[in-house]
Order: C-alpha cells, then sequence, then structure tokens
C-alpha cells in the first residue's frame, strides 16, 4: 500500500507521529511537507496530496491543518477525490464505510494525538460497503 501525506504548520507534528506509524506498518510513504513549523498555506500542501490519489500513484492519502476545513476544501475540489473530514472513529468508518474516502483530513487543534493515531489505522482498516452507496458516490461528480 502506497500514501500520500500532507499537511500545514498546524498539523506538522501529527503528520511526523503518523509517518512513523505508517512506516511502522510497511506502508509506503509520500511525504509533501510542510515538515517545518513556520506559517504556510495549507493548499500548497494539499493539492500534490490530492493529483496522487486522483491520477491512482497512491492508494490513500492523509492530510492534516488546525481545523481540518481547509486541506478538506482544498482537497475536495479534486473530481475522484473523495475526502472525509474526520474527528472521531465512528466518522471515519462511516467515511470510509459509506462513502469510500479516498482521503482523511485531520483537524490537529481538535483532536488529540492518540485519537489521529487510532483514526488512521481505522482509516485503513475499514472496506467500502458498497451496495446502495456505490449509486450515491457516483452521483457526487458535477461538471
Ligand atoms: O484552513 C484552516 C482553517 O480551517 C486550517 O485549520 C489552518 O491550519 C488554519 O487556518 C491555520 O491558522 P493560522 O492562524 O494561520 O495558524
Amino acid at each position: 500500500m502506497k500514501i500520500a501525506i500532507g499537511n500545514d504548520h498546524a498539523g506538522t507534528d501529527y503528520k511526523l507521529a503518523i509517518v512513523g506509524l505508517l512506516k511502522s506498518m510497511d506502508i509506503e510513504v509520500k511525504n509533501y511537507g510542510t515538515d517545518g513549523t513556520d506559517s504556510v498555506d495549507y493548499p500548497d500542501f494539499v493539492h500534490p496530496v490530492a493529483s496522487d490519489v486522483e491520477n491512482g500513484k497512491v492508494d490513500y492519502g492523509i492530510i492534516v491543518c488546525g481545523s481540518g476545513n481547509g486541506a478538506s476544501m482544498t482537497a475536495n475540489k479534486h473530481q475522484k477525490v473523495r475526502c472525509a473530514l474526520c474527528w472521531t472513529k465512528e466518522i471515519v468508518q462511516l467515511g470510509r464505510e459509506h462513502n469510500d474516502a479516498n482521503i482523511l483530513s485531520l483537524p490537529a487543534r481538535f483532536i488529540s494525538l492518540p485519537q489521529a493515531l487510532d483514526m488512521v489505522k481505522t482509516f485503513l482498516n475499514t472496506e467500502f460497503e458498497g451496495g446502495r452507496h456505490e449509486r450515491r458516490i457516483e452521483k457526487i461528480p458535477c461538471a
């Protein structure tokens, strides 16, 4: 499995911990930064993640910013991206089961690091249910 990850300055600490978790799971990681804490603009680090997901270069994306909002808004501008902004494990599970989310957006300033790591594991270990949900997600893209 290969995952692309990106974040702004509010998500750096969490991103680095998530990269460590993914590598411990023998998952290949494409880290688009930022790796620092100087103020940056989240679209610069989210678009490359979303492009890789959209083009099938990676299996999933993980993006981290302060509230998760800006990163999620940016990722979902990509037609083939279904980015789920999640703040509980249950929301992550539903994002995968019902929406076949291919990017997880994490609000670093509103969840703990253990929560974030647990949510990443849930994201990777939950399958899409298909069925009625398939018909719905096929209607998401708009011209
Ligand atoms: O887009 C966001 C807000 O929804 C992200 O949370 C950013 O991380 C946040 O805006 C950064 O805020 P800062 O005051 O520039 O650190």
